[in-house]
């Protein structure tokens, strides 16, 4: 059976998505989603998103890492759901779905997309890293040659070391560049390597500074490879709230497989 799909990328953050509402697409099968990933043999892309029915809310997110296993959020994959949401008439402005991990408000205005991340309720701070959950695990560290240094080789080093190992965490490296401002890099789990851009990681950037005292600021605005993103958030007794994720989204091509 011929399945059509769509490509998507936000600030670089690349995905495959079809729309499984009719439970079309063979969801189990980590091969084929694998292999529609893959930069030489298939489509190409960072991760594959299944837009699903879902019985109270607009619909349902699947998201699946470039090596074909299902994972955690993905804060760039959910803005540009929102976009094909929008563009097969699903939604027309505002959505609310679900992901795996939980729900999620968003809202679509002129290609850009306000997504609403999970309210972050512990942060650890180690002596060269933080680390924390913002839908997706995130280790984030302060990396003054971010233009130069081997972000494949270091960052994956950290994913499979200590203590994270075969789960894995993903790997941020950052750069503060003025009072609300932070550059950064990601090595991203599941990909095996460095992404343009990532939603989970930006936000959970966005958090770590304001957490240790690098920044004053609840918006702040996050250049990765691909572009530009916008986190806030309200915090209050050690809870971050109210926390957004701001950024384009935007369609690439469509085709049959
Ligand atoms: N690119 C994503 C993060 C996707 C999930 C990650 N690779 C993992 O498995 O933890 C984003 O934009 O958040």
């Amino acid at each position: 059976m011929q399945q059509k799909f769509y490509k998507y990328q936000g600030t670089g953050n690349d995905f495959v998505m079809i729309d499984n509402r009719q439970q079309t697409f063979d969801k189990n099968n980590t091969n084929l989603v694998a292999d529609l990933c893959d930069r030489r043999f298939g489509i190409g892309a960072d991760g594959l998103i299944l837009l699903e029915n879902h019985e109270s809310y607009d619909f349902k997110m699947v998201y699946y890492n470039s090596d074909g296993n299902e994972s955690t959020m993905c804060g760039n994959g959910g803005r540009c759901l929102v976009a094909f949401a929008k563009h097969l008439g699903v939604i027309s402005e505002n959505a609310v779905f679900e992901a795996i991990d939980g729900l999620h408000h968003a809202s679509i205005k002129d290609g850009i997309v306000r997504l609403q991340m999970q309210d972050v309720t512990s942060v650890l701070k180690k002596d060269d890293h933080i680390f924390l959950d913002t839908g997706s695990p995130h280790h984030v560290q302060f990396e003054d040659a971010i233009d130069t240094f081997k972000i494949k080789a270091k960052g994956s080093k950290i994913r499979y070391g200590a203590p994270y190992f075969e789960e894995g965490s993903n790997v941020n490296f950052v750069k503060h560049i003025d009072n609300d401002t932070f550059r950064l890099r990601t090595y991203e789990r599941g990909v095996e390597d460095e992404t343009l851009s990532c939603g989970t990681g930006a936000t959970a950037t966005a958090i770590a500074m304001h957490y240790i005292g690098e920044t004053e600021k609840n918006i702040i605005s996050i250049q990765v490879e691909g572009g530009k993103l916008e986190v806030s958030f309200d915090f209050e007794d050690g809870i971050y709230t109210n926390v957004w994720l701001v950024g384009p989204a935007k369609f690439v091509f469509e085709g049959t497989i």
